[in-house]
């Protein structure tokens, strides 16, 4: 098997660079962990193909698929949840009875670092399977700060394990753990005093979440949050927007927050507001699709006003039990109507900017070695059929983990 110091070739494939297709069909050289030539076949030296392991050609080459937002770390299961919600339940009536987040907050409490570890596992394999080279991972099931420590350390032990970068998001603003019922700014104090400086010291954390919403936290004290994010040098992101519009993308926009994330009742003056951030509008068609909402989000004005857009798994145990990046691709399309070509930047790209990762999730000469390639004939493909078994090869860093 090549190692990550070879050579290698692929001729004659179609690229997906992660903003768009380019025009002509190419010829792709890898070297170590970076892509050291791309050139349309027409115009392939072939002198360049001498010392090259021959990768293959036609098919489809993308980044490696970059999932910008999950929860991936959890324990016990919400499906009798899912079959009330059937019977007509709401999400937010089910919260507000002590179940949904509050109910796998209980069931990861009780289990050790080891058990999350190996529930999580397969979970992450399950997306590294489809494609996926770099994942966030949120806390946010512990809502203590020894429990949300705990989920950070599994988060950053999976990334040592597998191959795949995990980027890590304190999400301590989850929802309020029972012994704060009616003192949650007591709770805010101790994410802002105690959890984000212990996240820190121990180098767990690469960002804070929150999620701003009726049945979570206020605009005001998610602003706390972002405060004490900001004095420890951490960016932010928000849950906002998803279920009402309380302004929370606004405010977390003024705090220069690399994502909003949910956003489907944001209005003009939160869009606004992320235009000017820079933030990027995480879409969350998992969530959407699982929860049978019906408020789309605002994507026509998100995408005239030059918002970027990322598309994400949400993958969780609630709102989108959904561990398949690529059906996200197609439900972006179906069900919010981007391109296919919008929804694959979604997935590369935007989702690495939404990540503070910019200029990841891009193939270009130079650009590091982060790579699949799809058999299939062009990459609305990928968007347009749920098929699993379509990864031929998948490149990590140079290292080719799948395929030969
Ligand atoms: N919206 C809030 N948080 C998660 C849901 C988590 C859960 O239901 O367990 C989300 O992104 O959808
Ligand atoms: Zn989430």
């Amino acid at each position: 098997m090549p190692n990550a110091t070879d050579r290698r070739l692929w001729r004659d494939i179609s690229v997906f660079d992660g903003l768009r297709t380019l025009p002509n069909r190419m010829a792709v050289i890898t070297e170590g962990a970076h892509i050291i030539a791309l050139s349309p076949m027409s115009e392939f030296d072939e002198q360049l193909a001498d010392n090259c392991t021959e990768m293959g050609s036609r098919g489809v080459m993308t980044p490696g698929l970059v999932d910008c937002h999950t929860h991936l770390v959890f324990g016990g299961s919400r499906a009798e949840e899912f079959e009330a919600r059937l019977e007509g339940a709401s999400y937010e009536e089910i919260a507000k009875r002590g179940g949904g987040i509050l109910s796998t907050v209980r069931a990861t409490r009780e289990a050790s670092e080891d058990e999350l570890l190996r529930l999580a596992k397969p979970r992450l394999e399950a997306l590294i399977a489809d494609g996926v080279t770099t994942v966030e991972i949120k806390s946010g099931y512990g809502l203590t700060v020894e429990d949300e420590l705990k989920m950070l350390r599994v988060a950053r032990r999976l990334g040592d394990m597998l191959p795949v970068k995990v980027v890590t998001t304190l999400l301590g603003a989850h929802a309020l753990p029972p012994e704060y019922k009616d003192d949650s700014d007591d709770y805010i104090n101790l994410i802002c005093k105690e959890m984000i400086p212990a996240a820190v010291a121990e180098g767990l954390a690469d960002a804070v979440d929150v999620f701003c919403e009726k049945i979570a936290f206020s605009v005001e004290q998610c602003e706390r949050v972002f405060e004490a994010a900001e004095a420890h040098g951490l960016p932010i992101k928000a849950h906002a927007e998803q279920l009402s519009n309380l302004g929370g993308t606004a405010m977390a926009a003024r705090y220069g927050a690399l994502s909003a994330d949910h956003i489907e009742y944001l209005d003009d003056t939160g869009i606004a507001a992320m235009r000017e951030a820079g933030s990027v509008a995480v879409i969350l068609p998992g969530a959407f699709h699982t929860l049978r909402e019906t408020q789309q989000p605002p994507i026509a004005s998100l995408r005239t006003a030059g918002v970027p857009m990322a598309v994400a798994t949400d993958a969780n145990p609630g709102s989108s039990p959904l561990f398949m990046p690529t059906l996200m691709l197609n439900l972006a399309c179906t069900l919010f109507r981007l391109t296919p070509q919008e929804a694959l930047a979604g997935m590369t790209a935007h989702g690495a900017t939404a990540l503070g990762l910019a200029g990841k999730g891009l193939i270009h000469e130079g650009a590091e070695a982060d790579i699949c390639v799809w058999d299939i004939d062009a990459p609305a493909e990928l968007a347009y059929a749920v098929q699993p078994g379509r990864l031929r090869q998948r490149l990590f860093q140079g290292v080719l983990t799948h395929g030969n």
